[in-house]
């Protein structure tokens, strides 16, 4: 059975689909322009298609913090309330997609803070995998985590090679929500999704493909967000309420599981991250991940002189 708020979330997008008129689209289409919400996520609207281009920009790394979710919250209710022809989610770094959940809102967290960044989280997972407008995923760099979980969100993903992408947390010693394992389910074929869980296994760009975790191989950013286009401007054919319900029937079940226990989703992450074993796990973690960040300039060194000393080796 559909809960009633489900069944108002569905009679409210048949209003958005049918009623908003197209003199609404016209509106954003006249005034396209690059649109900030606080620099932390780009909207850039292609005049021809109607598509939004997404762009998350918090460098380094994109790592997912209250401001970048808040910001990215509403980013999707602007195009949820523009009729939006379709997104394109990608980011400014040139390595990172996003890394995942900022460890900082983790570790040691402030408990007041804590509760409005899962709250923000739950808030953009309902919005993007439930979101009328199709989307599409132009992943380049690596997809961590949080990262993966938006990507698998969107309808269609495209990444460029010799990337990363997966659910990692069993490997920080955490367990992924069942949210994050039913979008991973949504995906990739059932037992390959809890090896992956499990495993909390990191694919490369090829074996991404192969599992079809992603749909496509691009050769560069621009080229990802074509291939992205062409995936989107395949709907434009298919008449919207229809193309949208049908995506929101098959995610239903997942998105009301969420809707119907947002609080005691909340009271479970505040018993794991209470957790002193998890703590002392994300602690670990946010050092290693310090470590290898001061330890890059050594390596590309020792990764130069190696290709000298080959490259010496060859001519000799
Ligand atoms: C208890 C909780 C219960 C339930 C929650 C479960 C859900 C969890 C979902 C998550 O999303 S957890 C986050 C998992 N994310 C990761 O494991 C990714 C970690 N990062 C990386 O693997 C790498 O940084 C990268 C492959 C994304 C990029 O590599 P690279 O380009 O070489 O950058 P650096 O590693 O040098 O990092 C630069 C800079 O950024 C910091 N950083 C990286 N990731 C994060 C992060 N997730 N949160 C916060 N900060 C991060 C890193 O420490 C460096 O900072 P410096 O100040 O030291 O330069």
């Amino acid at each position: 059975m559909l809960s009633s708020k489900f069944i108002h979330a569905f009679t409210r997008q048949i209003y958005h689909t049918n009623l908003i008129t197209s003199a609404t689209f016209n509106v954003i289409k006249k005034h396209n322009s690059t649109h900030t919400k606080n620099d932390l996520v780009l909207v850039d609207v292609n005049d021809k298609t109607g598509f939004s281009i997404v762009t998350l920009n918090r460098p380094p790394v994109n790592s997912l913090n209250l401001e970048l979710l808040s910001a990215f919250s509403s980013v999707l209710d602007d195009l949820h309330k523009n009729n939006s022809r379709g997104m394109i989610l990608t980011s400014s770094s040139s390595t990172v997609f996003s890394a995942g959940l900022d460890i900082n809102e983790l570790y040691k967290p402030d408990m007041d803070r804590v509760r409005k960044f899962w709250t923000s989280l739950q808030d953009c997972w309902i919005k993007l995998y439930g979101s009328s407008f199709p989307t599409a995923a132009a992943i380049n760099g690596h997809a961590p985590a949080g990262g993966c979980l938006f990507a698998m969100c969107c309808e269609y993903r495209v990444m460029l090679p010799k990337y990363t992408i997966g659910l990692n947390e069993t490997q920080l010693g955490i367990v992924a929500p069942t949210w994050f394992m039913a979008t991973m389910k949504n995906t990739i074929p059932l037992r390959q999704a809890e090896l992956a869980l499990t495993l909390g296994k990191m694919f490369k760009t090829d074996d991404a493909l192969k599992l079809g975790l992603i749909d496509e191989i691009a050769e560069n950013k621009e080229d990802a967000i074509h291939k992205c286009e062409i995936f989107l401007k395949k709907y434009q054919k298919i008449p919207q309420t229809a193309r949208a319900l049908t995506k929101q029937s098959y995610r239903k079940n997942d998105i009301m599981e969420l809707e119907n226990n947002r609080e005691a989703d909340l009271q479970l992450f505040f018993l794991a991250i209470s957790d002193p074993r998890v703590q002392s796990s994300l602690g670990k973690y946010v050092a290693f991940l310090k470590l290898k960040s001061r330890m890059k300039p050594i390596l590309e060194a020792v990764k130069f002189l190696k290709g000298i000393f080959k490259s010496k080796k060859k001519k000799n």
